[in-house]
């Protein structure tokens, strides 16, 4: 028997003491012992209690009445001759195997008279198998029952003791073996073969060939007698699959003993060497029954001397130490044998007396270094079984519930796919409602953008009507004082700046101004809501970059993320589209912009013209010779002049349509250009031919009337040369629109004669100022060879204008080349932006009533952005039907455009009625204004952006 190697250290826990289990079988009578007339005697009576009749007893007898030999023994368990082989096991040794699988010691030995049945309850036979095939069978189940948890070692031995020999059952040809005690008093047979075992059939062959190998010989009382003792060594060694440095180690033994039975030499009639064997089984069964007579003794003083024989020698542990001990007593029921059985019972009875303590046996290895190799080895076995097991139930539950997991696999696959269904039209929804909202923001910016541009525009065409009108004020002014030559210098000195006040300023300048004043106020607000739109647009599109972002990362699928990708680039149509409209109105607008400079020049121009013509005419009437310069200069202006006339229809037809008849008051002056200038030309010609008095020679070249002025000549004054009913005579011909030319010569001349008297008046106020500060005027007349006379072109408006800046304040502003190349640029800095509002005079006689009217267009603003406001986002589609009617003026009065229009036409009759002359159709003016902002309901007056 091995010992555990490395360090152990082996202990017995738990337990506690414990008496010998006794059970009685009594075997059915045999057929011997039937055919002799052998009686029944031993009986059981009750579960536990057996009844050994005397058989000699007689009760006739007299002399034997009182010596009756019967007797009831108790014991654990009873078994009579009915008992079956499964109920014996169950009830004497099943209820070891737990204890020996958890390192307990347990014997179970069978003892009895020869012939009693011993062998048949523990081997047994092929159909009725006993207790040693029945306990190691379960043994087996139980230790294969727990095998996943702990870890077990099954060996047995089978051995005999024949004649006080032992003899190894499972290797005959190992001869005698010896039988040791070790230091601890454990008793060790050398040379005992332990066979490890996995099965139970394997220990059943085992047994089968060892039984084979144990000494069985016929006898009288017995014909398969067993002629030795034989012990059936099972150990189990259990320890916990989870191995650890200190590993507890339960060792479990059983024994289950086959004793050779006591015989009576008389009653088997052995001789020789069976009575030889008799005596040994007697000597051995008598230190047997020694030891049980000690061990069961009260008092417990008694030696136990287990070295009169082998047999106690190995059922030391068993009787009276560390073992759970069985013993089942035999006995035949045959009165025959009534002495042997008797003597069974007695020993029975007092074996029940006997007490062993019973205590686990644990061995606690600890491990070396060195060994932690193989423990991790055997761990990885583990691992490698454990995926081995893994892998085999998972096969095992596909096999058998391989649908099942199948159809879990496909809810599972369905339901996430309806979840990114779910999050995939949330995703849609949300680009959508952004790429809507980006939209929205963009045609509101881009609406904004024109409401900026319109008011722009609108903002010079008044401050053109109130520069005309000062210029028509400076002329009326030159007029009133035309033909006085007395006191030239000091009218001179008041046209230039002073007196204009006495002229009343017509309505249409109020208007003019108060729109300028409403106009800026738009502009700032338009601006403020401009920069409000184009946050909420970066947001809105920092948003929808998100989303786009966000996009591939939700959806997997190819088709969805296709569709996904179109919807992104249809907005980004939608948006290059969007841009697309937003460039073209903004290259009209500088279109327009650009007509409108040109207009302004012309206007310049048109006057520049005229004063040159004046100057001339003054010159030549007054013999005042020219200088060199001053021709060279004439005859390049006349060059000018005539290229420019080429190049007059060309620009006519560039013009924009829309701005010819959206700027009324300034459209004759431009439509007309240079032909206007033409015009007054030919009708200073005309009207210096009925004075009768003969051009300049070169006239006829400088002031020559075009076949093309003409024929343009009907509404060529109508601009800011005879807008002016003060300037008009009784019998002049209504203003315009009136498109027919009429004779305004006389107008005309007067004015130019006035125009020309001015010059006249500040020449000689130049000339007063130097001789006043050098005392000599001639310096003003040097020829031109003269050099500070060289760049004077003392009569030319810029010259004028260094001495008198009062009098370029009533002129036009200066204007630069339209050839520039940078004209738009220009245009942005020049003084027609409308950051350059017109002065508003103070202190002037209709001061009162223009605030009362500024008033009053306020109001009228006010009204319309508290309507404004109070309109959703449900009116635009109002308003976007009514855009066309719109521009014809014939708005809706439900849309805010509508409604201020209304409002303000309104506002201006009252106006009229109340203090001021009705306003003429020519200068009504649409005020480009836009509601309060709300994103999406922004519509400029005569412009909406089809949505
Ligand atoms: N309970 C029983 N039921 C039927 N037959 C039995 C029973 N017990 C014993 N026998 C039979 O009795 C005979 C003797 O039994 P067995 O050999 O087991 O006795 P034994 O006590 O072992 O004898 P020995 O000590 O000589 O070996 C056998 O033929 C056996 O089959």
């Amino acid at each position: 028997m091995a010992q555990p190697a490395n360090d152990t250290k082996t202990t017995t826990k738990g337990g506690g003491e414990q008496n010998l289990t006794v059970a009685l079988r009594i075997r059915p009578l045999n057929e011997d012992e039937n055919y002799n007339g052998a009686k029944s005697i031993a009986h059981k009576v009750q579960a536990k209690m057996v009844v050994l009749m005397d058989p000699m007893e007689d009760h006739d007898d007299v002399l034997r009445a009182n010596r009756s030999r019967e007797k009831q023994f108790v014991f654990d368990c009873t078994f009579d001759s009915n008992a079956l082989q499964d109920e014996v096991y169950k009830n004497t040794t099943r209820s070891l195997l737990p204890n020996i699988i958890n390192g307990y010691n347990a014997t179970v030995f069978a003892y009895g008279a020869t012939g009693a049945g011993k062998t048949y309850t523990m081997l047994g036979t092929d159909d009725e198998p006993g207790i040693m095939a029945r306990g190691l069978n379960d043994l087996f189940v139980e230790m294969d029952r727990t095998k996943e948890e702990m870890k077990y070692k099954v060996s047995m031995s089978y051995l005999e003791i024949y004649n006080e020999m032992i003899r190894d059952l499972l290797n005959p040809s190992s001869g005698i073996l010896d039988l040791r005690e070790d230091a601890k008093g454990g008793v060790q047979v050398a040379g005992l073969s332990e066979v490890t075992t996995r099965s139970t059939n394997e220990v059943m062959d085992m047994l089968f060939q060892g039984n084979k190998e144990r000494t069985q010989e016929p006898t009288a009382a017995n014909k398969t007698s067993s002629r030795s003792h034989a012990v059936l060594q099972v150990i189990v060694k259990q320890q916990n699959r989870v191995r650890n440095t200190v590993q507890e180690v339960r060792v479990g033994k059983l024994f289950m003993v086959d004793l050779a039975g006591s015989e009576r030499a008389a009653a088997t009639h052995n001789r020789g060497k069976r009575m030889v064997e008799g005596a040994h089984i007697n000597r051995s069964l008598l230190a047997l029954g020694n030891c049980i007579n000690a061990l069961s003794d009260k008092n417990g003083h008694k030696y136990i001397n287990y070295r009169d024989s082998k047999l106690t020698r190995l059922l030391k542990d068993a009787l009276g130490g560390n073992c759970k001990t069985v013993m089942i007593a035999h006995i035949s029921p045959a009165s025959s044998q009534f002495e042997e059985s008797r003597n069974t019972l007695v020993y029975a009875d007092r074996a029940k007396h006997i007490k062993t303590k019973v205590r686990r046996n644990v061995t606690d290895v600890s491990y070396h270094i060195a060994q932690y190799t193989n423990i991790i080895q055997e761990l990885r076995e583990e691992i490698g079984r454990l995926r081995v097991k893994l892998n085999d139930k998972t096969t095992s539950v596909s096999l058998h519930g391989g649908s099942s997991i199948q159809a879990v696999q496909a809810q599972v696959l369905e339901a996430k796919r309806n979840l990114d269904k779910v999050e995939l039209n949330k995703l849609k929804e949300q680009l959508l409602i952004s790429f809507k909202d980006q939209m929205e923001l963009r045609k509101s910016l881009m609406e904004l953008n024109n409401a900026t541009m319109e008011i722009s525009l609108e903002t010079n065409r008044n401050q053109m009507i109130i520069t005309e009108w000062q210029a028509e004020r400076a002329k009326s002014s030159l007029r009133k004082e035309g033909g006085d030559n007395a006191g030239q210098m000091s009218k001179s000195m008041e046209l230039a700046g002073i007196g204009s006040d006495e002229i009343v300023e017509p309505e249409e300048v109020k208007v003019a101004r108060d729109e300028i004043k409403v106009l800026h106020d738009e502009k700032y607000r338009t601006e403020k809501i401009r920069t409000t739109v184009y946050k909420e647009l970066e947001q809105a599109k920092s948003k929808t970059r998100k989303l786009e972002e966000t996009v591939p990362q939700k959806i997997s699928d190819e088709d969805q993320t296709e569709i996904v990708m179109l919807m992104c680039k249809v907005h980004e149509l939608e948006i290059e589209n969007t841009e697309g409209q937003s460039a073209c109105l903004i290259r009209d607008f500088q279109i327009k912009k650009k007509d409108m400079v040109i207009v302004r020049f012309r206007q310049h121009r048109t006057l520049c013209d005229e004063i040159i013509r004046k100057q001339k005419i003054l010159l030549e009437e007054n013999d005042i010779p020219l200088t060199r310069e001053l021709e060279e200069l004439m005859e390049l202006y006349k060059l000018e002049k005539e290229d420019r006339m080429l190049f007059s229809e060309e620009t006519l037809l560039n013009l924009t349509p829309e701005y010819r008849s959206k700027v009324p008051s300034v459209a004759s002056t431009r439509l007309y250009g240079d032909g206007e200038t033409d015009h007054m030309s030919a009708l200073t010609e005309e009207e210096d031919h009925r004075r009768g008095k003969k051009s300049a020679k070169s006239d006829d070249k400088l002031f020559s009337q075009s076949a093309q002025a003409r024929r343009i000549k009907e509404g060529t004054l109508s601009g800011i040369w005879r807008n002016n009913s003060n300037m008009s005579g009784p019998d002049d011909p209504p203003l315009t629109p009136t498109p027919r030319i009429t004779p305004g010569e006389k107008t005309d001349r007067t004015v130019i004669a006035t125009g020309t008297r001015n010059i006249a008046a500040l020449a000689a106020k130049k000339r007063t100022i130097i001789e006043q500060k050098y005392g000599d005027t001639k310096s003003l007349y040097r020829p031109n060879s003269e050099k500070d006379l060289t760049n004077d072109s003392y009569l030319s408006q810029n010259m004028l204008a260094k001495h008198n800046k009062k009098f370029s304040d009533t002129t036009l502003p200066m204007i630069k080349d339209p050839s520039d190349d940078n004209l738009s640029h220009n245009t942005k800095n020049s003084s027609f932006s409308d950051s350059t509002l017109p002065p508003i005079r103070q202190g002037q006689k209709n001061s009162l009533q223009r605030e009362a009217d500024l008033k009053k267009n306020r109001r009228t603003r006010g009204n319309e952005l508290g309507y404004s406001q109070q309109f959703g986002r449900a009116r635009r589609l109002s308003e976007k039907s009514n855009v066309n009617t719109a521009r014809t003026g014939d708005r809706d009065l439900l849309s805010p455009v509508g409604y201020r229009n209304k409002t303000k036409r309104q506002g201006y009759r009252d106006s009229s009625n109340a203090s001021t002359p009705k306003r003429k159709s020519k200068s009504k003016k649409n005020v480009p204004t836009i509601p309060a902002y709300r994103q999406g309901d922004i519509t400029i007056t005569g412009f909406a952006v089809p949505r």
